[in-house]
């Protein structure tokens, strides 16, 4: 099923603007993460196409599922799962009775026959991988089972569309990772649409086929993950999607200078703000005619594949972050208190008019 929302915007009485007017198309058996910071707007446009709160009456915008206009639709006929944050199982059921809940309770004609639920919430279980855990109480899982619960409950009654709020949000790291990888896999396997919250970057590129990047009201950016990491569309979509370094300084005659920093750039005179990802960051044992950016090692943490570095320097505000494979860290011997250069790999510049320019550094 896909959704299509136009013009959906959203006032909380005197508060404010909570959603800008929205506009959004979903395919069918796509997965949306909606990504930004706290009071981005994220809950309230999952909430307003779920049915739980409507949109503002003006401007009249309207939410389709397929060819179903739904915006004046009640929440229980959507034909919508959902999965919050904190589990919100009854803790007085059984697992079984947890997921079977929903189909229990329709209207008689509605209704499985005994055997046929009975049937399904077996099947929901195998496929969370719980068929063992039917019979316990909610108080006797896991936080990671509870929300495998959860989202069989969500998918007993057959949703067109599936809403998940920060599902994984209360989650420790790893077992985060594994049910996004996990949930993925539900996904493509019963093909339903669905659109999840977070607030953590790395789930909703790693998950996500498309990811909207919202701030205040706003959707800044809709893209695949790497079309949104390699073209960001604004300085804040760039910001928020990874670490960045800031590089300030003056232009004159195609050299920005910065204290006792000089990088060759083909950049008009005047102020200049340069902004360079940890992996476009090089470090070397001696500058080049066209960089001359010294710095001392302040810190240094190897995490996973990778060793990330920080670097200080008195032309720097804020120290950096740059990140090298293992091969260049031993290479280069590094310590603390080491006195190295900095060779942009590339950097990025974001002009006041939002468009932006990348451009390798000069050569
Ligand atoms: N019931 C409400 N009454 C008044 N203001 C509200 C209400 N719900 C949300 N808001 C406001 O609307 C804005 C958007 O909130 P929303 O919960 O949608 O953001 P969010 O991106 O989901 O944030 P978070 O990640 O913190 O949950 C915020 O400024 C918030 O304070």
């Amino acid at each position: 099923m896909s959704i299509r929302l136009t013009d959906i915007a959203k006032h909380y009485g005197r508060a404010g603007r909570a959603l800008e007017p929205v506009s959004l198309e979903i395919a069918e058996g796509e997965l949306v993460g909606l990504l930004g910071p706290s009071g981005s707007g994220k809950t309230t446009l999952l909430r307003i196409i779920a049915g739980l709160e409507a949109p503002d009456r003006a401007p009249a915008g309207r939410i389709l599922f397929g060819d179903r206009d739904v915006t004046d639709v009640h929440v229980r006929d959507r034909r919508i799962g959902f999965v919050f944050q904190h589990y919100a199982l009854f803790r007085h059921m059984t697992v079984f009775d947890n997921v079977a809940f929903g189909l229990t309770v329709l209207p008689r004609r509605e209704r499985p026959s005994s055997g046929e639920i009975r049937a399904r919430v077996h099947r929901l279980l195998e496929m969370v991988q719980l068929e063992h855990f039917a019979s316990r109480y909610p108080a006797q899982l896991s936080g990671g089972q509870q929300q495998r619960v959860s989202l069989a409950r969500a998918l007993a009654l057959r949703p067109d569309v599936l809403l998940l709020d920060e599902p994984f949000g209360a989650l420790d790291a790893k077992v985060r990772q594994e049910l996004r990888r996990w949930l993925r896999q539900l996904h493509d396997e019963l093909g339903f649409t669905s659109l999840f919250v977070t607030h953590d970057q790395e789930e909703a590129l790693e998950v996500s086929d498309r990811v909207a990047v919202m701030s205040h009201g706003r959707i800044e950016q809709i893209d695949t993950p790497d079309a949104l990491y390699r073209t960001p569309a604004n300085r804040f979509v760039f910001e928020f999607l990874g670490d960045v370094n800031h590089l300030e300084g003056e232009v004159r005659n195609g050299v920005l200078t910065c204290g006792e920093a000089h990088l060759a750039v083909a950049l008009p005179d005047g102020p200049e703000e340069l902004l360079l990802r940890p992996h476009e960051v090089r470090l070397a044992q001696a500058p080049t005619p066209e960089a001359r950016l010294p710095v001392t090692v302040t810190a240094i943490s190897p995490v996973g594949a990778e060793v990330r570095v920080e670097i200080a320097a008195d032309w720097l505000v804020e120290p950096w972050l740059a990140t090298l494979r293992h091969a260049d860290y031993e290479r280069l011997e590094l310590r603390r208190g080491q006195r190295l250069f900095v060779i942009p790999r590339r950097w990025h510049r974001f002009s006041a008019d939002a468009t932006q320019q990348r451009q390798p550094a000069a050569a």
